[in-house]
Parts: C-alpha cells; structure tokens; sequence
C-alpha cells in the first residue's frame, strides 16, 4: 500500500493483463459479524484485510470471539469461534469502529439486541453518518440506546434491553436513506427471533437492494431463512438460531471489480488503433475472483460499462473486459442499484462523447463523504463541467485534450474516490494526476495501486526519473531512499550493481583488470541478483547486503565500473528499475549517460573530510572499526578513480542542480530535492 502523501500518476497510455481481486467489504464484514453470532467455528476463505475488517475483527475480539490466526495472512482463511447468540452477562466494552458503517450499524444492531454496555465510537467523519433511524426501529424492540452527542448519529451508548414493552408488532424501519438499517436489523433479530417469528415493515421506497439481497443470500447461509414479501416486509421465522456453515469463501468485491471494468473499456486500446484488422493482438482485462455467478448487487456495473461501450465476457468468477465503442457512449442512468460502483461512471464520463447523467445517486451525499459534491470538485478539476444536484451528477468530459488540466485530486478519506480518479491518468492531453492520501484506498483496496500498475502501461519517457549522482559518501544513497520513499517511486542503487560485480569477480578469483574485462562484463550480464522489499540484496540464495558494504567491496565496485564492458553489462539491467510510478536512482552516471532525459538530475557532495567524517561514524555506528585519515585517504582514490576513468566518469550532468550538502542536514537534503521535484510538477505545492 503506497503510504505517502500524496501519489502522482504519470500519464498511462493502455492496459493489458490480469488481476486478483481482494475479498468483498460488504460480504467480508457481514460474514464475520454472522461467524461471531454462531454456535460453532466458521472457517472464512478470501476475507478482506482492509481498514474496515480490521475493525470488524478488533471488535469481535473484545466481545470474546476466538479469531486464529488474529490478523488476516496472504492466502491464509481466517477462523471465527462464535458467541453462540449470546454474550456473558453484563460485557462491556468501548467499540471503535473507524469509519466503517459496514461494522458500527450492523454491531450496534446487534450488541443492542445481545445487551450489555458499550459504546461505540469511530473516525469523526462516522459521527457525521446518519444512525437515527436504526435506533428508532431498535428502540421500537425495547433496545436501549442513547447519543453520545448529536442526536441521530454516533458515538452511542448501549445498554440492557428490555423487550417487555415490545408488543409483537412488526418493527419498522426507513429504507431509503441507507439499506444498512434493514441489514442491521436482518442480522441482529435472529437472535431474538427464537420463540417467536419477528416481522420488519419497510417504509419508504428500500433503496439498494443489491445489499439486502447479499444480507438474506448470507443469512440462508447461517441458517436464517428470511421471508422476502416484496422489498416491504421481512419475515424471520421462529426458532431461528445462527449456525456455522462450517467453511464459507468471500468472493471477490464487485464494487472495486468497477475500476479494471472501466479501465478495460478506457485502456485496453489506444485512440491510434488506427489498423485495427492487422491487430495480431486484442488487448483486454481479466478480472479473477468475480464473475456473473456473483451475489453482489454491483456486479451489474458490467451493464452500465457495456452501455458506455464496453465489452465484457464472463464466466462464474472472471470477467474479461476489452474496449468497444471509442469514445465511450454518454449515458443517462439510474443508478440506485449500483451506487458504490456507479461512481465509477462519473469518471468514465470523461470519455465519453457527451453529458452523462448519473440519477437517484442521494446515498451518495452520505456515504464516507458527501460523494455527489467531491465527485463534482474533482472532475470540475479535470477540466469537466458538472452540473449537481440532490440526488444527481451529470458530467460534461473536456471538449478537447487541450482542455484537460493536471489536478491533485483530494481525495477525502473516500477509497472511492481516489481509484475512479486513477483512470484519469488515461487523459488525451498527457496530464500526470496526482492522488492526494493514497492510502484511503486501505478501507477495501489496501493494494490497489500496485495491481493498477502491473496491468498498465505507458511509455517510458512518462516515467519519471530523479537523478541523484555524487562522489562517494555524499549521502545519494540515504537521500534517494528518503525522497523515493517520500513519492512511493522505485529505488535504483546502482553503485550495489558494481559492488554485487565485484565481489562476484574477486570471489570467483578474479584480477580486477582489463586482462579480465570479457569475463567480468559477462559474468555481470548473467548476475542472479535480487532486491527484496527490506532493501536486501540476494545474489542467488546468498543475502550479500553486508557483504557489499565494506569499504574493501566499495574499491572492487570502483575497480569494476571503470571497464567499460562491464558498465554496457549492466545498462539494461538499471534502465529495468524505471517503472511505475517512477524511480529515484542514485549513482555517478544516472543522470549523464543512463537516463540522460530525467526531469530532475542532483549532482550531491559534500567536502572530502565531511564525506570521511560521515563515513567514519557510519562505520563506528555499525561496530566497524575506523579511521578517518584513511577513510579519507580511500575515498580521494576512489573519488579520483571514477572522476578520471574514461568511460562515464562522475561529473555533474550539464542540466543538474549541485547541492553541497556539508553543512545540511539529511532531513534538509531531503526536503530540497523534494521541492525542486515540486516545482517541476504541474500541480503546484502539495
Ligand atoms: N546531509 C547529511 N548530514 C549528515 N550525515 C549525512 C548526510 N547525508 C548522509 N549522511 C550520512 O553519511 C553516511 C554516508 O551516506 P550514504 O551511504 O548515503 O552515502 P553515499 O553517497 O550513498 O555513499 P556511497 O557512494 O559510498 O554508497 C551515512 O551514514 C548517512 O547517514
Ligand atoms: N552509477 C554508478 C554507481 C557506482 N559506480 C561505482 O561503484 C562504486 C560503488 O558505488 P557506491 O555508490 O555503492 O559507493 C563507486 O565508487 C563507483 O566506482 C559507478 O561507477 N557508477
């Protein structure tokens, strides 16, 4: 997950490829909510690990569930031994459920039910979500709930029930301000549903029914099964009583299979197909994990896709999806049984060949943010013209590519927002977008980013570079992390390249020479070398990181490069280390001779005696003993070697900005190559 403050996309140019996608939110907090509830062990394949199951989970632990293991793992299921429909009399607890209202309104629901004294807290966005008539319906059961603050809306405050004033009327509950009351409710009345059958009444139209469905498909599963009477009325039996399906698998989440859908409609060709008979290769989407056999009421994005001009195949768990119709078809839709996904069409609205209008979307003005007004700001960004209202958006795409406009997109702790706003980075015009807070997307997404860029590409002078080159201990090494850290961008330490190449050679026995020129370049060209997500470095099985970094390995790197065989060697393999969604690369010809068109090029140093003084305490700090004269000594022999070989020797590339950093901190080093980045972007300051 790219933590940074913000994320810039480069401008992509098409798609191609296939993702797995990470377990449905709605179905993963449901099923552990209804785990929890049971008698007996539930073995949960493919759960979610997002910001909300976290907190699903965090709670089912303080209420005494058995959670093995206690954090989701990678392809690992996740057992949940349940309450068994009750708790221990008298449990207490102070439930925070972030901004999830897939956990606190289905809790609340449930824990006011159960009895007990809780209170349920969260992000202060969650104290701005409507709760009000949950309780209301609750409250007509005989629950106990009081506001913590504002009336209507969270924190809360629950206590012991008593539902000797509850006459066997049915419960009525509003349906058109969030189907997650009724779902609520659904869950939590099994378990007072024992003696007798418990009716809800619906009032108000019931909006997404999508997720009621999902809710009586689980249900069944657990061993309720709800009468459906028309959308209006719900019947759980008597007798009713959670039981563990056992195994049960989550399948992929359909609302975030919205975002390859699109792409695979936007991307999977480009506008100069212009030979599209001679294609020998039709690019597409392939989606893993969700397919037309889903439960989820957003899978019908494929039909609005398919309306704006995609093409989609699909099997029970897959879709593929390639580009039709170019540019997409404007469409005009209600969008109440898709609304999470139908957020997705405001941005293929961008291109599309007229005004999309996307209608009876008032959910969204409640949901993690008020999505009808972000969604309006940051299209109007873009270059779009919007026109909102109530319970509508309509959107008219940018008249033409120079109408475009580079925006940092803010994306509002809404995971929605910041992945439709990728396929931005599709724009004619060529603009980067930044996504401010990537992170959001943790809440269903945490990787969506990444799986974004395996299945993208674009040309690799959109890639952004950023040099920094210096003699050796400048600190390029400790800086480029930092400031490729900073960006979310790859890291290239080329000067490992030829320390991996020298101690491979003199391992091998070999005079570091021209006499051995050939045989070092092709051992160079055949390195099984690896860089792991620690920053460790593996020659084969072999971890080298400490083996590389002893000054003797610092000279035999300085030997090395100065063959010029073995420099061509190791060209390709340092241009691989440009990807998305850029790279920061250290070294002392990256920005002469390896990516002489980078967009920022740091020429670093710092005095001889600074530059020995830091790598004596560098030394010192890792127990290695030290001494600066000839540490001083070393690094003006090394200095002189790579200034004076003939083949890319260090010197500042013509269009570099030098920094002398001997009297700055790292933390200012830092921040100046970060704000000479700045001020090449398009966006203007963060
Ligand atoms: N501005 C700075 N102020 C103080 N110390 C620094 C500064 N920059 C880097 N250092 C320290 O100097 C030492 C050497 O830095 P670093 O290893 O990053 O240099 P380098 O240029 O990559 O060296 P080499 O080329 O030999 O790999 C490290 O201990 C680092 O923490
Ligand atoms: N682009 C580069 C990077 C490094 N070298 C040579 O490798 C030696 C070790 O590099 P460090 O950055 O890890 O210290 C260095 O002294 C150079 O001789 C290079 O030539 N080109």
């Amino acid at each position: 997950m790219f933590t940074t403050e913000f994320l810039d996309l480069p401008p992509l140019d098409s798609a191609q490829g296939s993702v797995t996608l990470p377990g449905s939110k709605s179905i993963s907090n449901r099923v552990l909510l209804l785990a929890a509830l049971s008698h007996g062990t539930t073995t949960i394949h493919d759960l979610l690990d997002s910001d909300d199951t976290q907190v699903m989970l965090a709670a089912l632990k303080q209420l005494g569930c058995h959670i093995t293991p206690e954090t989701v793992l990678p392809g690992q299921p996740i057992a949940v031994t349940g309450i068994g429909g009750q708790l221990p009399a008298d449990t207490a607890a102070t439930l925070f459920l972030g901004n999830a209202g897939t956990a606190m309104r289905p809790l609340t629901a449930a824990l006011a039910v159960l009895g007990g004294h809780f209170e349920m807290t969260g992000v202060p966005r969650m104290y701005e979500r409507p709760i009000g008539d949950l309780v209301d319906a609750l409250r007509q059961l005989g629950c106990r709930i009081d506001y913590l603050r504002d009336p209507g809306f969270p924190p809360l405050k629950i206590g012991q029930p008593d539902f000797s004033r509850w006459s066997d009327a049915p419960i009525q509950v509003r349906g058109d301000v969030s189907s997650q009351f009724l779902t609520s409710l659904l869950m939590a009345l099994p378990l007072q549903a024992t003696d007798k059958a418990i009716t809800i009444e619906v009032v108000g139209e019931l909006i997404s029914k999508p997720y009621i469905h999902i809710t009586l498909e689980l249900l069944a599963r657990f061993g309720i099964a709800v009468e459906n009477d028309s959308w209006q009325r719900f019947v759980i039996p008597a007798g009713s009583r959670y039981r563990s399906p056992g195994d049960i698998h989550v399948e992929a989440d359909a609302s975030s299979a919205s975002y390859f859908i699109a792409l695979g409609a936007i991307a999977t060709g480009t506008t100069d197909d212009a030979d599209a008979d001679n294609a020998t290769e039709r690019k597409s989407i392939r989606i893993l994990g969700v397919g037309q056999d889903s439960i989820q009421g957003d899978i019908r994005f494929i039909e609005a896709a398919r309306a704006m001009g995609a093409q989609v195949e699909s099997g029970p768990n897959w879709l593929e999806v390639s580009r039709g119709n170019w540019p997409l078809k404007a469409i005009d839709l209600d969008c109440n049984h898709i609304p999470d996904a139908a957020m997705t069409l405001g941005v293929m609205a961008l291109y599309a060949d007229g005004t999309t209008s996307l209608r009876n979307i008032a959910s969204w003005r409640v949901k993690e943010t008020d999505r009808i007004a972000a969604m309006a700001i940051e299209l109007r960004k873009l270059g779009a013209t919007v026109e909102e209202g109530a319970d509508y958006i309509r959107i008219t795409p940018p008249a033409k590519a120079s109408d475009w406009r580079a925006a940092s997109i803010h994306t509002y702790d809404d995971h929605r927002v910041a992945m439709c706003f990728s396929l931005a980075a599709f724009n004619p015009a060529k603009l980067p977008v930044r996504i401010q807070d990537p992170k959001c997307v943790g809440k269903t997404f945490p990787d969506y980013f990444e799986a974004l860029f395996s299945v993208c590409q674009t040309e690799t002078q959109h890639i952004p570079v950023i040099c920094i080159d210096g003699p050796t201990a400048s600190g390029k090494g400790t800086i480029a992390a930092e400031v490729a850290k900073a960006l979310g961008y790859q890291l290239l330490d080329s000067g490992a390249l030829y320390r991996i190449t020298g101690l491979a050679a003199s391992r091998a026995g070999l005079a570091l020479d021209d006499s051995n020129e050939e045989t070092i370049a092709e051992m160079a060209l055949d390195l099984p070398v690896r860089f792991d997500a620690q920053q460790r470095v593996w020659l084969g099985e072999e971890d080298i990181s400490a083996a590389i970094r002893s000054e003797e390995a610092g000279m035999n790197a300085s030997r090395v490069s100065a063959l010029p065989a073995v420099r061509t060697a190791l060209v390709d393999l340092q241009l691989s280390f440009q990807t998305l969604p850029g790279l920061v690369a250290d070294g002392r010809d990256m920005g002469t001779v390896i990516f002489p068109h980078a967009p920022l090029k740091v020429y670093l140093w710092a005095s001889a005696q600074c530059r020995a003084e830091r790598r004596h305490k560098q030394l010192i700090s890792k127990g290695i003993s030290a001494n600066i004269a000839t540490l001083l000594a070393d690094l003006e022999a090394r200095d002189a070697r790579d200034m004076n070989r003939a083949t890319a020797p260090l010197k500042p590339a013509e269009d570099s900005l030098q920094l002398d950093s001997s009297e700055m901190t790292i933390e200012d080093v830092v921040a100046q190559v970060l704000s000479w980045w700045q001020e090449r972007q398009p966006f203007g300051r963060a």
